[in-house]
């Protein structure tokens, strides 16, 4: 039988990277990495205000350079055979495109306009129309936001649309339609962009823009000029139907082909979030929750649609008919802040120490040897009902039930709390907001059978996946496959190409299993059962 291989693009916050799998066993034969270069210098940024903006043009970069790099790495012949593409991305993260489809900030006169790019998914610029969302939607006929878990969140597509619509009337002017990262990559590779023909993510509308068949689509003309007049007439410049990620989106673009080097027939896949790829990577199965622990985290869970029936868990960001695997019902919650809230305490430690030394080697070491060095040392700390306990708001609270203006803390601090205490009640922290999330999940009758870890945090940190463990007081698998989004991208293309007839079996036959299970240890569950109340107490207290 003659090999085939297929591409697995995956955008994360900071980088894309592609991957090229054998279809027939999941064989990596060549993968790479490409940071976007203008969202490393922090350009079109504004951290204390929340705004995180990328520019086409870094996704554009990446694609082909990611790709060529893989393809390098690869045997010669495996070029010729690759028979499909399938992207991956962060979300919602939309951008403004004009009539062609064509992101404003590829023109000319917005290249240099934040507004006019991709509105990143941990942008919190739209806190304020988040709430207004809110606010109508629990006061109209029907409830839009009930399929997304009855609060609608700053970092989705409706939300930023408006606030965009709302400061910059150039941009206002110009914008056509709006579009998902996802959806715009996939359609590049493709050629056909047009904003009203282009075959729209499933996954990307069922969770962030309130799209559902029981609304015939997305929420009501009537509803969103309610919302803000500016909003008349959008609707019906976005989209009526919506596609699963097992569905070709269309064929590479002759451009693209030449360009990369492949097959002129290799079929582009119809794009989804990164971490709905990654449930598909790490082989999820019904009423297993796959967490994607990087950055952020995100919480996936597919249940088959016949035992979910009416049941709507409250809180968390959506149920979707097919937004990860055909047929289930996929469910999305996740935390904000996750490794971020890691890396805020390096930065808090080492900020000042760079500042004070020269040697540009040892800033390095620092960096990469900090976080390690301190969960050796929190690892070898007591758990203890005295512990300071701490919440892990720091860049808001995604689920359960989104508010993106809450911030973390701390308490039950002295003089003995050092920085190894600090990390530690930290981890504990992230551990807790994830035992707020399966609680959830079980509270409203959903049944949580196993949880599989993915993600940068799963892979590199013992410590973090064992508190967790001890605090769910569940095991945790890990996926071997170091990148299970990129892999889950893969086993789509493989799909919606035609190798596999549906997602299980392109799981079947490429997935790379797993390679580490953490017990939860009983007497650390124990007291953490009781911080976890005061985890609870002190959010109550905060939230006020
Ligand atoms: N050894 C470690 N222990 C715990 N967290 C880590 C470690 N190394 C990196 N991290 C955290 O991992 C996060 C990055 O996760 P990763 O999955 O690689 O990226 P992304 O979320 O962009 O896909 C960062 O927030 C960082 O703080
Ligand atoms: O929110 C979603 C998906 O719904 C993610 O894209 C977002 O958390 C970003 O994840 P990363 O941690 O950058 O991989």
């Amino acid at each position: 039988m003659k090999n085939h291989y297929v591409i697995g693009v995956d955008y994360g916050t900071d980088s894309v990277r592609s991957m090229i799998v054998d279809t027939h066993n999941g064989n990596v034969v060549g993968s790479a990495v490409y940071e976007y270069p203008r969202w490393k210098q922090g350009l079109y940024c504004d951290a204390p205000h929340s705004q995180f903006r990328q520019h086409p043009l870094d996704y554009l970069e990446g694609l082909e350079s990611s790709i060529t790099e893989a393809l390098r790495q690869a045997p010669a012949e495996v070029a010729e055979h690759i028979i499909g593409i399938s992207v991956d991305t962060t979300g919602s993260t939309p951008a403004p495109v004009d009539r062609h489809g064509t992101p404003l900030a590829l023109l000319p006169e917005f290249a240099e306009n934040p507004n006019a790019m991709f509105i990143l998914w941990k942008d919190h610029t739209a806190n304020q129309e988040a709430e207004e969302i809110n606010t109508l939607a629990h006061n109209w006929k029907v409830d839009f936001t009930k399929y997304v878990g009855g609060i609608y969140s700053s970092e989705w597509f409706w939300a930023k649309i408006l606030h965009t619509l709302r400061v910059d009337p150039a941009v206002r002017e110009k914008a056509f339609s709006w579009i998902e990262h996802c959806d715009w990559v996939s359609a590049v590779l493709t050629g056909q962009t047009d904003p009203l023909a282009l075959k729209r993510s499933r996954c990307a509308a069922g969770h962030k823009a309130m799209w559902h068949e029981e609304f015939d689509g997305l929420p009501s003309e009537e509803f969103l000029t309610t919302l803000d007049p500016l909003l008349r007439g959008l609707r019906g410049r976005l989209y009526r139907e919506t596609y699963t990620s097992d569905q070709p989106m269309g064929t590479i673009s002759p451009e693209w082909a030449e360009k990369l080097g492949i097959s002129p027939e290799a079929v582009i896949g119809v794009g989804a979030f990164d971490a709905h790829m990654g449930g598909v990577g790490a082989h999820i199965e019904p009423y297993a929750l796959v967490r994607v622990m990087g950055t952020s985290t995100c919480d996936m869970l597919i249940a088959p649609t016949d035992e979910v029936k009416d049941t709507l868990v409250q809180g968390i960001c959506g149920q979707v008919d097919g937004s990860i695997i055909p047929g289930m019902l996929g469910m999305e919650a996740g935390q904000s802040a996750f490794g971020d809230v890691y890396a805020w305490l390096q930065r808090l430690v080492l900020g000042p120490v760079n500042d004070l030394i020269d040697d540009e080697a040892t800033k390095k070491k620092l960096a990469k040897q900090l976080i390690p060095h301190l969960a050796d040392q929190a690892a070898q700390l007591p758990v203890t009902e005295n512990d300071p306990v701490a919440l892990d708001w720091f860049n808001g609270r995604r689920t359960p039930d989104a508010n993106h203006t809450l911030k973390g803390a701390m308490m039950g601090l002295n003089l003995g709390s050092d920085t190894a205490r600090v990390f530690k009640a930290l981890v504990e922290a992230t551990a807790f907001g994830a035992k707020s999330i399966v609680d959830r999940f079980v509270d409203e009758g959903v049944p949580i059978r196993q949880v599989i870890g993915i993600g940068g945090v799963a892979k590199k940190s013992p410590f973090v996946m064992q508190t967790l463990a001890d605090v769910l007081n569940m095991p945790i698998k890990i996926a071997s496959a170091d990148q299970a989004c990129a892999l889950g991208a893969a086993m789509c293309a493989a799909v919606a190409a035609g190798e596999y007839e549906t997602m299980e079996e392109a799981q079947r036959a490429m997935s790379s299993g797993f390679d580490a299970v953490y017990e939860p240890r009983p007497e650390q569950s124990a007291v953490y059962q009781k911080l976890y109340e005061k985890y609870v107490a002190f959010g109550a207290f905060v939230e006020g």
